[in-house]
C-alpha cells in the first residue's frame, strides 16, 4: 500500500516497553505516516539512554513506566512490550489505575487474554498480537486474536495499526502459538540459514561483502518468486534441482541432517515453550 493510502490513526498510542519490538511497530507506523510522533509514548522501567535515543531517533515522547502512572490511566491504547518475565507484575499494576474504555494490546508471546484479565482484575477490552521484527520495514505478518470486551472501533484501530506494517491474520486464540513459531520467531530462522550460507561462501573464498550480496539477494528473491508466481516453493525447487546435479547433491546433504522434519521440530518447540511461558504466567495467578 502506498503512504498516500494508509489512514492516519489520530489517536495517542503508549507502548509499556520500549525494547525491539516496540521501536520496530513504531517505526513502522511513523515512516508510514499511521501515527504522528507526537501522539506516541515510549516508557520503559529504567533505561533512560533508551528513551533518549528513541525520543532522538523518532520525536516520540518517552519516559519511565512507574513514574508515568497518571499518564497509562488516561491514554486510550496501551501496547504491552514487555518480556513475558516482567509482565505479571506490570498488568498487576496496571488493573486499578485503567478505565473500561481503555484499550490493551499485547505483543507478549504466550500470555493469554484470560491470564491479562486475571491479572489486570477486570475484563479490559484486549487484542492479543504476536508480530515480528519486519514490522520495522512495514514487512511484517501480525497474528491477532481479540477478547470479547473489544469495541469495532478499536478492533480497527489495531488492524490499522498492525496493516500498516505488514500482513495481519486474525485467528482463533490458540492458535498464536504455532503462529508463533512460524512468523514471531520464523525471521531468526531465516537470519540463522543467511548466517551459515554466508560463512560458506567465506570459507570458500568469497570476500564477505560477496558472501552477504549474494546470500540476501538469494533470500529476497526466493520468497518475492513465491509470492509473485503464486507457485508453491515445491515446484520452484523443482526448477533449481537438475536430476543428478549440484542442487540435488546439497539438498541430500540437508536431507542426512533431517533438514525438513528438523524445521517442523524447530516450529512446534517455538509454540510449545510460548505454551510453557503462558503457563509459567498463568501460575503467577497463585
Ligand atoms: N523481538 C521479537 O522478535 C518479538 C518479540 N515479541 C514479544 O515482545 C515482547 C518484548 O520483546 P523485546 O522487544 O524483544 O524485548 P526487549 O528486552 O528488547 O525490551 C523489553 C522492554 O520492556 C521494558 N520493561 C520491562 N519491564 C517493564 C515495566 N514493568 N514497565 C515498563 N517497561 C518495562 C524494558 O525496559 P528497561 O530496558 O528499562 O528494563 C524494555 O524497554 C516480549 O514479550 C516478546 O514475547 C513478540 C514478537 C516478536
Ligand atoms: O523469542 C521470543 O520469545 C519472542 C517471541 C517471538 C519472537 N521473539
Amino acid at each position: 500500500m502506498s503512504q498516500e493510502q494508509q489512514t492516519l490513526l489520530q489517536q495517542k498510542i503508549t507502548f509499556h516497553g520500549a525494547g525491539a519490538m516496540a521501536e520496530a511497530i513504531v517505526r513502522g507506523l511513523i515512516s508510514r505516516l499511521v501515527v504522528r510522533p507526537q501522539d506516541i509514548t515510549m516508557l520503559n522501567r529504567s533505561n533512560q539512554k533508551r528513551q533518549e535515543e528513541l525520543s532522538t531517533r523518532y520525536a516520540v515522547h518517552t519516559g519511565t513506566a512507574s513514574q508515568s502512572l497518571d499518564h497509562l490511566a488516561s491514554t486510550p491504547v496501551i501496547v504491552l512490550c514487555m518480556k513475558p518475565k516482567d509482565a505479571a507484575a506490570a498488568l498487576r499494576e496496571l488493573g486499578p489505575l485503567l478505565s473500561p474504555d481503555q484499550l490493551i494490546v499485547s505483543v507478549i508471546a504466550g500470555l493469554s487474554i484470560r491470564t491479562m484479565q486475571s491479572l489486570l482484575g477486570r475484563k479490559q477490552p484486549i487484542a492479543r498480537t504476536m508480530p515480528n521484527t519486519s514490522s520495522t520495514i512495514g514487512l511484517g505478518a501480525t497474528g491477532l486474536a481479540f477478547s470479547t470486551e473489544i469495541t469495532d472501533e478499536q478492533r480497527s484501530t489495531v488492524m490499522t495499526m498492525f496493516e500498516a506494517v505488514g500482513i495481519v491474520t486474525i485467528v482463533p486464540e490458540d492458535k498464536l502459538e504455532v503462529l508463533t513459531g512460524i512468523s514471531g520467531s520464523g525471521p531468526a530462522y531465516v537470519y540463522y540459514l543467511m548466517e551459515a550460507m554466508i560463512a560458506a561462501g567465506i570459507r570458500g573464498g568469497l570476500s564477505s561483502q560477496q558472501s552477504r550480496d549474494l546470500t540476501v539477494q538469494t533470500v529476497l528473491g526466493a520468497s518475492r518468486m513465491v509470492q509473485q508466481t503464486g507457485l508453491e516453493p515445491m515446484k520452484l525447487r523443482s526448477d533449481v534441482t537438475s536430476p543428478g546435479g549440484a542442487t540435488q547433491a546439497a539438498l541430500k546433504t540437508l536431507d542426512e541432517g533431517d533438514f525438513f522434519e528438523n524445521v517442523i521440530a524447530a516450529v512446534n518447540r517455538c509454540a510449545e515453550r510460548s505454551r510453557e511461558m503462558g503457563a509459567a504466567l498463568e501460575g503467577d495467578l497463585k
